[in-house]
């Protein structure tokens, strides 16, 4: 069911009025931005020699800029919307609040985000929340230019469609506009359903599942958003983590979150979630697959303990010109004593070298009896002596067992047996050895799939390498104690210094500054170090994207049908308290160790303790372009429902085959009807070089394979091979669904020998 915008002109007088008062919002937030523009430069012009001016100096310069960069930040489309009462109140909605700070304190302007402003959203003729009218103010720049206005009473409620829009023209007109490369934030025209899903509880693991084009990103990054304002305390520290399938596609919603005044998310894709590690190499689909697969845990298990040997007889170190040996029975016990403190690999190490340190120790001391003696006549022994008494006292023995701790050839030695080992150094000799990987997996893998994953080892890493060294990370441990011990030291001294800065800020009569005080009298000196640490020198995103063992206060996940047990893993190591929003479509999973299932993928972490939301309408796909799809979705399952266009574009998809055309004309083609909008040309990987060279070098036009394109959108597509697309992999209906609904107007297909058959009679 679709609809087409219809409205009445707006009166001159109602859009001067309007423009009255958008004006002095305008006006308002520039004396904001003027008033932390002179904050901010007075601060950095202090030049505090002392501890308590640098203190000063540091909360006032990032609090000002943070403000500065909010306020810059709402330029566009600050004031959206208002909404008029029953009871004669009125209220505007924009990006952010403002208040008559010189009246009583009223608002101006309320942050979308508001509990007061969700009405806004949500209420509608058949449910007014006491809403007269909802308006919608559009602007361009800071001058307003349409008005759309819905009268919420009964007889409108008569009329609704059966999609339950809101702001309808608004809504519209926001589809219509031609798409530029980067998604648009939709905060003036969020729909009831999608509402629902931003302002859902923060607890616990929401999915939120729907077809292609539902909104199901933009209420992701919306939500993140809304959470930030609305928990800002519980989450402004250990922040919000967004992952996305690819970073082409994280560049395309890069300017969301910034446009709503929101900077500290962390957007990454899983492979960019180990530091340290880049992972631009490629795995086939075989090895991501089997990489992917939650029996690698039990693989890497043994693979560790397969690098914690004993020797075949006996173990022979070289020690003071002479050899020392301890037999394997020995070696077995020490190796038995360090597993079953169930440490990871690193730390157990410790128990292993100590026994093996200790066995080597006696067998030197007893040597060193020995040749003490040897040679030197026998002395008679003192009443109470006995013959076997140790000669060597514990001192002496102490002493052997540290020259032994500190020879090299003894630490070689028992490295080849218990090896310090890193995540990188485990993989990489796994992965390029038949031996090791038949070893560690035993009959976990068959021979073909233990072949897919050999490699060279000077191979890039791989972003399924990742979650695999993050898994490695965890049964390996870092021994840390030196640095941990620094740490300490280090933390020590923070706090002292921050005991001495609350000590001459209580003392000190002369302090004002209502920050400075707040500061004071809240924080106790502990976490004021933690705090003047956080933000003199990174924010929580920053921090968190250094740290692997970062644990974030949210997570949302887009495209969250793509990730592989082993990303869950890894996902759900970041986020302890389970506090997740994942959005995706399982019609349109392509990788192939993605899933079909939600319940699948959360049931070995949350058992049945998630709640499922869903989006039905495709803001996107005109209606034309989505009947055509919905054929190719009924091959991908019966029982799915593609969801319903919210418009038509009165533009036919068509079909043509490749020999009858020019793939370099029609995409020039495309891109004059495109009209300043981005066209893409989506095709099966194998034929991606070949395309990129022959088709126009323009900004404008994208040229890529189906996983590529996956959350994108373009005013034109041209679908290229599309039974090479089905062909290609054992997910090709998805990923073909995917190729088909990536167009906001128009769609063309151009397949190679004869049109698919869910597709015949199209166009
Ligand atoms: N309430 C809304 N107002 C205006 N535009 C909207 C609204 N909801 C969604 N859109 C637009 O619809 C398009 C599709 O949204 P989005 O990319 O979030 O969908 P999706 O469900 O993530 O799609 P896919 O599954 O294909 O990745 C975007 O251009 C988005 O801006």
């Amino acid at each position: 069911m679709s609809v087409s915008p219809q409205r009445e002109p707006d009166s001159a007088r109602d859009l001067a009025a309007e423009q009255d008062y958008v004006s002095l919002l305008y006006r308002k937030l520039d004396a904001e931005r003027e008033a932390a523009q002179r904050r901010l430069s007075s601060a950095l012009e202090q030049v505090g020699s002392t501890p308590q001016a640098r203190t000063e100096r540091d909360v006032a310069t990032t609090t000002y800029s943070d403000r500065l960069a909010q306020l810059s930040s709402v330029e566009q489309g600050l004031c959206f919307g208002r909404l008029d009462f029953h009871e004669g109140e009125t209220l505007y909605v924009g990006r952010l609040g403002l208040f008559d700070e010189d009246g009583d304190y009223e608002p101006l302007l309320l942050d979308w985000r508001a509990p007061a402003a969700r009405p806004f959203y949500l209420a509608t003729a058949a449910s007014p929340e006491g809403v007269r009218r909802r308006r919608h103010i559009r602007t361009l720049s800071r001058r307003v230019v349409a008005l759309d206005d819905e009268v919420l009473d009964l007889r409108a409620a008569d009329q609704g469609h059966d999609l339950g829009l809101a702001g309808e023209a608004a809504l519209l007109a926001a589809l219509e506009r031609r798409r530029t490369g980067e998604m648009g934030d939709i905060v003036a025209t969020i729909q009831a359903e999608q509402d629902r899903i931003i302002r859902d509880e923060l607890g616990g693991v929401l999915v939120v599942q729907g077809g292609p084009g539902t909104g199901k990103t933009a209420v992701a990054l919306h939500r993140a958003a809304y959470l930030l304002y609305t928990y800002r305390q519980q989450l402004a520290t250990r922040g919000v983590l967004v992952v996305g399938p690819n970073s082409t596609f994280l560049r395309y919603i890069g300017q969301v979150l910034p446009s709503l005044g929101e900077t500290g998310v962390l957007l990454s894709t899983v492979g960019q979630l180990f530091p340290g590690v880049r992972a631009t190499g490629e795995d086939t689909r075989e090895a991501a697959e089997v990489k992917g697969r939650a029996v690698m845990v039990d693989v890497l298990t043994d693979a560790v303990a397969d690098r914690q040997r004993v020797p075949d007889e006996v173990l022979r170190v070289e020690f003071e010109d002479d050899v020392l040996e301890v037999d394997r029975e020995t070696c077995e016990r020490a190796r038995a004593k360090a597993r079953a403190t169930r440490r990871p690999h690193n730390l157990a190490r410790r128990v292993f070298v100590d026994q093996l340190l200790d066995a080597l120790a006696e067998r030197a001391a007893g040597r060193l009896e020995v040749d003490l003696f040897e040679g030197v006549p026998e002395i008679p022994l003192d009443e109470g002596e006995t013959a076997d008494a140790p000669v060597l006292d514990a001192g002496d023995r102490a002493d052997i067992r540290a020259e032994l701790a500190s020879s090299p050839k003894v630490l070689a030695a028992l490295d080849e047996l218990w090896p310090k080992l890193t995540p990188q150094r485990l993989l990489r000799d796994l992965l390029a050895s038949p031996e090791r990987l038949a070893s560690a997996a035993g009959d976990r893998l068959t021979e073909a799939e233990r072949a897919a994953l050999v490699r060279p080892p000077k191979s890039r890493w791989t972003p399924a390498d990742v979650p695999l060294l993050d898994e490695l990370a965890e049964l390996l441990g870092e021994d840390d104690t030196e640095e941990r011990a620094e740490r300490e030291r280090r933390e020590r001294e923070e706090r002292a210094y921050a005991e001495g800065v609350l000590h001459i800020l209580e003392q000190d009569d002369e302090l004002a500054d209502e920050e400075i005080l707040r500061v004071g009298d809240i924080l106790d000196a502990e976490l004021f170090a933690e705090r003047q640490q956080a933000r003199s020198e990174l924010t929580a995103a920053e921090r968190a994207a250094r740290d692997r063992k970062w644990t974030f206060g949210h997570v949302i996940v887009d495209e969250a049908q793509e990730l592989s047990a082993m990303d869950w893993r890894l996902l759900m190591r970041r986020c302890p308290s389970r506090s997740m929003t994942l959005v995706g479509d399982v019609a349109q999973t392509g990788a192939a160790a993605g899933t079909s299932s939600w319940d699948d993928v959360l049931a070995p972490h949350v058992g049945d303790r998630w709640r499922l939301r869903e989006l039905t309408v495709n803001y996107r796909t005109p209606a034309e372009i989505m009947e055509l799809a919905a054929g190719v979705l009924a091959k991908v399952d019966p029982a799915l429902r593609a969801p319903a266009s919210v418009r038509e574009s009165g533009i036919e998809p068509w079909q043509r085959p490749l020999a009858e055309v020019s793939l370099r004309t029609l995409a020039e083609e495309e891109l004059r009807a495109a009209d300043g909008g981005t066209v893409a040309v989506l095709c099966p990987a194998a034929r991606l070089a070949a395309l990129r060279a022959e088709l126009p070098d323009d900004e404008r036009l994208s040229v890529l394979a189906v996983d590529e394109a996956k959350g994108l959108e373009f005013d034109g597509v041209l679908v290229v091979a599309p039974e090479e697309i089905v062909a290609a992999s054992p997910r090709g209906w998805n990923d073909l669904y995917v190729a088909l609904t990536r167009a906001t107007r128009r769609l063309g297909v151009v397949y190679t020998e004869r049109a698919l058959e869910p597709l015949v009679g199209a166009g």
